[in-house]
């Protein structure tokens, strides 16, 4: 199960374009059985830079996927905890209990945390009834 995700996120990670931050991220959920990824594309103009879970999560939508049901993410040796942004992100189409793992280069898990622990008290979809 999370196997596949590791294997994905992985390779979405080597297909980074990161020449600014040499930080290479790659991201690989789950969405009703099917696995989608993405890497980080930096721009020359930084701002413009995406995360690898935006673009995993842009896959998922343009596949007509809705519910993240797991997510991993991999960046370098210490856990790449997804930033504010992408929490924000995860939050439209994750629920609180979603699972976020968070491996190393190597393929370990090294901390796993629910999206509610990455981002409490989230204002989500829900609060626009
Ligand atoms: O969870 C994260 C954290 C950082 N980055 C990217 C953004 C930028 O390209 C590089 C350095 O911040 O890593 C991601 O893609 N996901
Ligand atoms: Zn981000």
């Amino acid at each position: 199960m999370i196997q596949e995700l590791i294997r994905e996120a992985l390779e979405a990670r080597s297909r980074a374009y990161a020449p600014y931050s040499r930080f290479q991220v790659g991201a690989a959920l789950r969405c009703e059985g099917v696995v989608h990824s993405g890497c980080n594309v930096e721009n020359a103009a930084y701002p413009l830079g995406t995360c690898a879970e935006a673009g995993a999560i842009a896959s998922m939508v343009r596949a007509g996927g809705r519910r993240i049901e797991e997510i991993v993410v991999v960046g370098g040796d210490a856990p790449c905890t997804p930033c504010g942004g992408c929490r924000q992100k995860l939050r439209e189409f994750g629920l609180p209990d979603l699972r976020v793992h968070m491996i190393s280069p190597k393929g370990d898990v090294l901390l796993t945390r629910t999206l509610a622990e990455l981002l409490p008290d989230a204002f989500g979809p829900d609060h626009l009834g």
